[in-house]
């Protein structure tokens, strides 16, 4: 068993694939095993989390989800611990496995009550897995607000309940803001749903156990987690032309600050020269508060050779642009209201496609309401399904698309299963953030590093900022993530 953090690397699996490999696992093991390994390390994290617990709680589902909770209950009442287990449904109904766990349960001397316990150290949410079809009601549903509605920790089982593994999206309760501590411990694979849309939030912290099967994973991945980058050594020997030259271009009247914090934040990853090519004619000549910025006449740039940051605050003046920066940047981010232009011009959306043909390195960063317009679709739709929006955007242009929100998406137009980040927290909910993250992906393409693992990287490293920010320092500015430090 071990925890999952920002810098693990792992493969996600669908819940049809988690299937295949639990069947293929199972065949090969005696009958129980999986739910005894499953139910052990329930237990042994339960005592980890909630060491001098007087009583644990444990709900427990219909399915195999509540076999774990009464293997759990039946280990911690073994160790000493008094589990009281709270039970939804009629006994008739349960799978094998799981009544054979019951009867465990009860043979250990587990206590079995009707409604929860007055007060508990920790609970632990056996109610659903990944056999979850619907959403949760009557004791299930009142039984999953008292848990999460308590300050004592919250460890669920395989999946929170009511959570698609697959998606990340929740039955109900969607904005519930957490209470108390919550931890998941999920077996066999690493899901999806854990780590984008509501599952940050659902699931707390992620702990893995295979239990002891990952010989048996011999599936696709349906994600990955990409885990830290590694650090791109810089050679003495190098010049600010070795860094490549960033263009941005955006800053239509009045959102001049967007163009700014691209070019600010390309600056501070690490790019040899950046220009800021502004769409107001009446933008002032320098920014003096970041003299390192070239500031120009967005129609007077040259942009060939240059990797280019458009869109950032670009208003509708970024449209009349968009055919050259398509046809002439060597290598392309596209943000914001270029998205927009984008999504309402066939002959833009054609150029676009050309460009990937041409095999020329480009990355599209939209928030789910852009990737709604260029999807036709709506932002529900996109969010109901952030991996299969993020790779229908990414096959549909023959581009790297990075989808952002709680846990963004990265997708390539080819067979490479997405990423998802997991850094980045809401503290990036504050204005300007985006354009710092498309400036920081033109930093890494301006570098030549090929455009999915450019878009991995940055992603990364603009959650982390805001992971590492000191709690005792004022707010996150989208200013100060580009510069990288509280001011
Ligand atoms: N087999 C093993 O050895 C191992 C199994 N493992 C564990 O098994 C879990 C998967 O078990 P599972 O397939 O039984 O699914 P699970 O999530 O328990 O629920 C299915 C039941 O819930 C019901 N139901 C669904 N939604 C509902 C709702 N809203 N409200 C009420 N009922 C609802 C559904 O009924 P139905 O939809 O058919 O009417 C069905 O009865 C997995 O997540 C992991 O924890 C692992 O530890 C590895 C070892
Ligand atoms: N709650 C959150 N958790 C993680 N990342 C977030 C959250 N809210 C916003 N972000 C990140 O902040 C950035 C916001 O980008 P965007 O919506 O384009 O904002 P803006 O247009 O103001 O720059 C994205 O990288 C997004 O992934
Ligand atoms: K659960």
């Amino acid at each position: 068993m071990h925890r999952i953090t920002s810098a693990s690397a792992a493969d996600l699996f669908d819940i049809a694939a988690t299937r295949r490999i639990e069947q293929a696992a199972a065949s090969a093991l005696p009958p129980h095993t999986l739910m005894q390994r499953a139910g052990l390390a329930a237990a042994r994290l339960a005592m980890a989390l909630a060491p001098h617990a007087r009583t644990i709680w444990i709900a427990c589902g219909p399915g195999n989800n509540g076999g774990d909770g009464f293997e759990a209950a039946a280990q911690l009442r073994h160790r000493g611990f008094f589990p009281v287990v709270t039970f939804v449904d009629d006994e008739g109904r349960l799978p094998a496995d799981a009544k054979a766990s019951l009867q465990r349960a009860r043979d250990a001397g587990v206590t079995f009550a009707s409604a929860p316990p007055s007060s508990f150290e920790l609970a632990m949410d056996a109610l659903l897995g990944i056999g979850s079809t619907r959403p949760p009601s009557g004791a299930m549903a009142e039984w999953l607000a008292r848990m999460h509605a308590s300050a004592s920790p919250v460890l669920s089982i395989d999946v929170p309940s009511g959570l698609d593994a697959d998606t990340g999206m929740r039955a109900s309760n969607p904005n519930q803001a957490p209470a108390s501590v919550r931890a998941t411990l999920t077996f066999l694979t690493l899901k999806p749903g854990l780590f984008t849309a509501q599952g940050r939030d659902a699931a707390g912290t992620v702990w893995f156990d295979d239990l002891g099967c990952s010989a048996f994973a011999q599936e696709r991945p349906t994600a990955r987690l990409a885990g830290a980058p590694d650090i791109q050594p810089r050679t003495h020997a190098s010049h600010k032309g070795s860094y490549g030259d960033v263009a941005v271009i955006g800053g239509a009247s009045g959102m001049a600050g967007a163009a700014l914090l691209a070019g600010s934040a390309a600056l501070h990853a690490g790019a040899g020269r950046v220009f800021v090519g502004l769409l107001d004619p009446r933008a002032a000549p320098v920014d003096t508060s970041q003299p390192e910025l070239m500031l120009r006449d967005a129609h007077a740039l040259d942009l060939a050779g240059m990797t280019v940051v458009c869109g950032c605050g670009g208003g509708d003046a970024v449209r009349e642009l968009l055919p050259r920066v398509l046809s002439t940047a060597a290598a392309l981010v596209l943000d914001a209201d270029a998205l927009n232009a984008i999504a309402v011009d066939p002959s833009l959306q054609a150029q676009l496609v050309a460009r990937g043909q041409a095999g020329a390195p480009t990355v599209l960063t939209p928030h789910p309401l852009e990737a709604a317009r260029l999807l036709g679709d709506t932002t529900g739709g996109v969010q109901a399904n952030r991996l299969a929006a993020a790779r229908a955007l990414a096959s549909r242009f023959g581009v790297v698309t990075v989808l952002k929100g709680s846990g963004t998406v990265i997708a390539d137009a080819g067979d490479e299963p997405p990423v998802i980040n997991s850094t980045g927290n809401a503290r990036l909910a504050t204005a300007g953030t985006g354009d710092v993250l498309a400036g920081m992906i033109g930093a890494a393409l301006a570098m030549r590093r090929p455009a999915f693992e450019a878009a991995c990287e940055a992603v990364w490293q603009h959650g982390r900022i805001a992971d590492l920010w000191p709690a005792d320092a004022a707010p996150l500015t989208a200013g100060s993530l580009a510069r990288r430090a509280p001011d």
